[in-house]
């Protein structure tokens, strides 16, 4: 397809960019290596209890991605993760601050206040998708950090008021960071579609995919 909506318009600026008020995209922001041990980290963290699993919505649904929540939990994966350990890998506490630093500025309040307590592992197979919704397991105001692994998905950004248009696609490739806070904390959000095949081998995730993990504060309203 070409003309407006084809794919030479993701080609067209890899450059970091505020794609929405308080939502700040910055491409290849971390190096194969990093992303390397990143996907081998996963692979241990997600393992035992804390394994991936298809996840049931609250509306009985089960979702198509699998995921895993690292750290401290909320209620609806306590009943589904039992027994799991409750530490955030340090790893990921470090990222999460460092991506909140690198988009909004080291001296930023949020960057000050962020402590990360929670990370969601999601993995997306070829045929995976994560419908709109709202991150509304926290209260925040803290931000919510993404990172992408493996194959590229598009992600959809939304408005802050339903499912629907206005919203926003951009492509996440591996190395990607998205923070989604201040006026975008609340933006409906999704993943409507992964890109197979388009990972690097090298990252040895021998049968593709994708990796999103989310840092997060399940903290409560401070500020
Ligand atoms: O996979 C992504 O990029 C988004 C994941 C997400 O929205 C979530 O876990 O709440
Ligand atoms: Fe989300």
């Amino acid at each position: 397809m070409r003309g407006p909506g084809g794919p030479e318009l993701f080609q067209l600026d890899r450059e970091a960019r505020e794609i929405a008020p308080g939502a700040v995209h910055v491409p290849d922001w971390l190096s194969l290596s990093e992303q390397q041990e990143l996907v081998a980290a996963a692979r241990l963290w997600c393992s035992g209890s804390a394994r991936l699993r298809h996840q049931r919505m609250p509306g009985g649904g089960v979702m198509s991605v699998k995921s895993t929540v690292l750290g401290q939990s909320w209620p609806r994966y306590k009943v589904q993760q039992a027994g799991r350990p409750e530490a955030l890998p340090e790893r990921l506490g470090t990222l999460g601050v460092a991506g909140v630093s690198r988009a909004y500025g080291q001296d930023s309040p949020e960057a000050v206040a962020f402590e990360p307590t929670t990370a969601v592992v999601n993995f997306y197979d070829a045929d995976a998708r994560m419908g709109m919704h709202q991150d509304l397991d926290e209260s925040g105001p803290d931000p919510i950090v993404s990172i992408s692994l493996g194959d590229t998905c598009i992600f959809r950004l939304g408005n802050l008021e339903h499912r629907g248009r206005p919203y926003q696609d951009i492509e996440l490739k591996s190395g990607d960071l998205l923070v989604f806070g201040r006026s975008s904390r609340w933006a409906f959000h999704g993943v409507p579609a992964v890109k197979a095949g388009t990972g690097d081998a090298s990252l040895g995730m021998r049968n593709g995919g994708r990796i999103n993990i989310t840092v997060r504060s399940t903290r409560h309203d401070r500020r």
